[in-house]
C-alpha cells in the first residue's frame, strides 16, 4: 500500500476535527478518558498518517494538531453563531454565544449580576448568556421554569460540587425524583411545629450576640459579627453546636476559607466539565475537605449523643423514624446536608441582615420609624425573644417583614438566581412563551426581575419599604423625598419577588430565615443604637457586594451604643 500524500491527509484531519465536534455536541462526553481519546489520541494517530509526507516528526505533529484543533474551534464557533443553532433566535453578545469561558472570565470580579442586568437592558427579557444557556427577566417564565411542572436543577451544580461525585447535598441533586426523596425530611424540619422548637436554640444565640455587641465600645465590622452569629446558630441547628465564633472569633479562619472558595466555584459552575480536572489538582479543596471532615465528626458525635432538643439534625436523620418504611436518608446524606444547612443558612441570612442595617443607617428616617415600632411593641419588661406576640402584632410583623422584603428585593443574597436545565435526551420544553430546546440551561435573574419597573414602581432602584404596606398605610408613611407619590402609577407584582426562588426546589429554610432575622433585629434595635463609624465610606457597601452564586460582602463599620 502506498503512503498517503499531504493532499490526501489534510482533508482527513479536517474531517476528523468535524467528527470530533459532532461527538462533543451530540453526546457531551465529560469523562477525562473520552477527552484524552478525542483530543490527544485521535490527533496523535493523524500525526502518524502525516509522517511519511512530512519532512520531520515535529512538522507532522504541529501540522496534525494545529489543523485538527483549528477545525474544531472554527466549526464550534461557526455553528454556535449560525442560524441553525437551537438557541439562534435568542439575542446575546457574540462572546457569550461562542463559549461559557467568557462568563467564567466576566464573573471573576464578582459583578456578574451587574453584567447580566446590563445585558437585559440591551437585549430584552431573554438573553443568550452561553452557547446553551439563557437568562430570563420575564415574570411569566417564573412559574413555568421553577414551579411544580418546571425543570430540574441545571448542570452548573456539576461544576460547583465537582468533588461530591457520590453523595450530593440536597441543593445540587439534579434528578427530580431523587431530589423530592431527599427533600422530605427537610420539609418536615421546617413545619410550623418544628420551627416553634427552634426558638429556644435561637434565643440563646441572640442573647449571646446582643450581649457581646453591648460590650463593644470601639467601631466594629457589623457584617462580620453578624456572620459569626448566623454561623454559630446554624451549627447549633445542624449538629447541636461545635462553633463558637461569637465567643472566640473566627480563630480557625473557617468563614474566610468558605468565602475564599466561592470565586473558583463560580468559574467551575460556568464550565462544569473543568471541575473534574480541578478537583484532581494536588492540594486543591483541602480547606473545604477539612471543614467537611469537621462536620462529619460533629454529625457522628451528634448522632451518638441522641436528641438533646429537636434541632434540624433531629429531622434530617429522621430520629422519629417516620421514613422507616420508605427510604430513610443515609448518614452520609445527612452529614452532607448538615454542611449545606450551615453554608446555605448562615451566609444568606448574614448578607440580608447586613444589607438591612446598611439600608437603615443610610435612611435615618426609616431607621427611626422601625426603632419606634419595636419600642412600642416591646415596652420595658416585655420578653424581647418572645415570638408569641407576633401573630397579634400585625403592624410590627408587617413592618419587620417589609424591611426584610425590601432588602431582599434589592439585594437578594442569591443575586443571579438558581439554574435549571432541560434534559439532554428529551424534546425540549415550553417555558411560558419561550421554547427551550433539549440540553438548554436557564435561570431567572433575580436581581433584574426585582428591579424591573414593570414589577415594582415607583422608585424600583430605591429602598422604599412602604411599597409593601397596604395603600392607606403607604400614604401615611410616604417620606419627604417621595412627594407626589399618589400621582405616580403604583406597581407591585409579588409574583416577581423570588429571593427564595420558587417551586418544589425553592429555599426550604425560608421560614427559619424570617424567624431568625425578625427576632434578632427586634432585639438589636431595642437594646442598641447604631451609626456609621466616622470615615466609613457608605458607597463601598454596594461596590463590595459580590455575586459568587451566594454573595460576599465588604466591611460595615459601625459604632454601637447600648440604649437604656
Ligand atoms: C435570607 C435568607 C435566605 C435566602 C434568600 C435563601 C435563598 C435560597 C435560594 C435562592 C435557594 C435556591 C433554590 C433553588 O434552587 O431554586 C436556596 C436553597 C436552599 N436553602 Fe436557602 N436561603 C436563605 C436562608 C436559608 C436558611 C436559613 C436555610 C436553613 C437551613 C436555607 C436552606 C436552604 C436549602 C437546604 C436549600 C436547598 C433547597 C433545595 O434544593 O431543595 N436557606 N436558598
Amino acid at each position: 500500500m502506498s503512503a498517503l500524500s499531504m493532499q490526501d491527509t489534510l482533508p482527513a484531519i479536517v474531517a476528523a476535527g468535524l467528527v470530533c465536534h459532532f461527538v462533543f455536541n451530540r453526546y457531551e462526553p465529560d469523562s477525562p478518558l473520552s477527552h484524552v481519546g478525542l483530543l490527544v489520541i485521535v490527533p496523535s494517530i493523524l500525526t502518524t498518517l502525516l509522517l511519511p509526507s512530512a519532512s520531520t516528526f515535529m512538522r507532522a505533529f504541529g501540522c496534525a494538531y494545529l489543523l485538527y484543533y483549528s477545525t474544531i474551534v472554527l466549526s464550534v464557533v461557526v455553528y454556535r453563531l449560525s442560524p441553525w443553532h437551537p438557541l439562534a433566535r435568542y439575542p446575546g453578545p457574540v462572546p457569550c454565544r461562542i463559549s461559557k469561558f467568557w462568563m467564567a472570565w466576566v464573573s471573576r470580579d464578582g459583578k456578574q449580576h451587574c453584567y447580566y442586568a446590563r445585558l437585559h437592558q440591551t437585549y430584552g427579557d431573554v438573553v443568550r448568556i452561553g452557547p446553551n444557556e439563557l437568562s430570563m427577566r420575564d415574570v411569566n417564565a417564573v412559574s413555568p421554569l421553577l414551579g411544580a411542572n418546571g425543570l430540574p436543577k441545571g448542570p452548573h451544580w456539576d461544576g460547583r460540587m465537582a468533588e461530591q461525585s457520590t453523595i450530593r447535598t440536597l441543593i445540587s441533586v439534579r434528578d427530580a425524583a431523587e431530589h423530592s426523596r431527599r427533600r422530605k425530611p427537610w420539609n418536615r424540619a421546617f413545619s410550623s411545629a418544628a420551627l416553634k422548637g427552634y426558638e429556644e436554640i435561637l434565643g440563646k444565640r441572640v442573647q449571646q450576640f446582643v450581649a457581646m455587641l453591648e460590650q463593644r465600645t470601639e467601631p466594629v465590622d457589623l457584617a462580620e459579627l453578624i456572620s459569626h452569629f448566623t454561623f454559630d446558630f446554624m451549627s447549633d441547628m445542624a449538629f447541636g453546636g461545635g462553633s463558637e465564633m461569637l465567643r472566640d472569633g473566627d480563630k480557625d479562619n473557617t468563614w474566610h476559607l468558605l468565602e475564599s472558595g466561592l470565586p473558583i466555584a463560580l468559574v467551575l459552575s460556568h464550565v462544569p466539565w473543568l471541575g473534574k480536572y480541578y478537583v484532581k489538582l494536588p492540594g486543591i479543596g483541602e480547606d473545604l475537605k477539612k471543614f467537611r471532615m469537621f462536620c462529619q465528626q460533629r454529625a457522628t458525635l451528634r448522632r451518638s449523643q441522641g436528641s438533646q432538643s429537636k434541632d434540624l439534625f433531629h429531622y434530617l436523620i429522621d430520629e422519629a423514624g417516620l421514613e422507616r418504611h420508605s427510604s430513610p436518608p443515609t448518614f452520609a446524606e445527612v452529614a452532607s446536608d448538615g454542611v449545606l444547612a450551615i453554608v446555605a443558612g448562615s451566609d444568606t441570612t448574614a448578607t440580608t441582615l447586613s444589607c438591612l442595617f446598611w439600608f437603615l443607617l443610610s435612611n435615618p428616617q426609616t431607621y427611626r420609624r422601625l426603632q419606634a415600632e419595636v419600642d412600642r411593641f416591646f415596652p420595658p419588661g416585655e420578653d424581647l425573644l418572645s415570638t408569641v406576640h407576633h401573630p397579634h402584632m400585625s403592624y410590627l410583623d408587617a413592618v419587620m417583614q417589609v424591611h426584610h422584603n425590601e432588602t431582599l428585593r434589592l439585594f437578594p443574597p442569591v443575586l443571579s438566581g438558581s439554574q435549571r436545565g432541560t434534559p439532554r435526551d428529551g424534546d425540549g420544553m415550553l417555558v411560558g412563551p419561550y421554547f427551550l430546546p433539549k440540553g438548554t440551561s436557564a435561570f431567572i435573574h433575580f436581581y433584574s426581575i426585582h428591579r424591573d419597573p414593570r414589577n415594582f414602581s415607583p422608585f424600583p432602584e430605591a429602598f422604599w419599604p412602604e411599597r409593601w404596606l397596604p395603600a392607606d398605610q403607604r400614604a401615611s408613611f410616604a417620606s419627604s423625598d417621595s412627594k407626589g407619590l399618589d400621582k405616580l402609577p403604583f406597581v407591585h407584582n409579588t409574583n416577581a419577588f423570588v429571593p427564595f426562588s420558587f417551586g418544589p426546589s425553592n429555599c426550604v429554610g425560608k421560614k427559619l430565615a424570617y424567624l431568625e432575622m425578625r427576632t434578632v433585629v427586634c432585639v438589636m434595635m431595642h437594646r442598641l443604637n447604631f451609626s456609621f463609624a466616622e470615615g466609613y465610606e457608605q458607597e463601598s457597601w454596594e461596590r463590595d457586594l459580590k455575586d459568587y452564586f451566594v454573595s460576599t460582602k465588604g466591611r460595615l463599620q459601625v459604632v454601637l451604643s447600648p440604649r437604656n
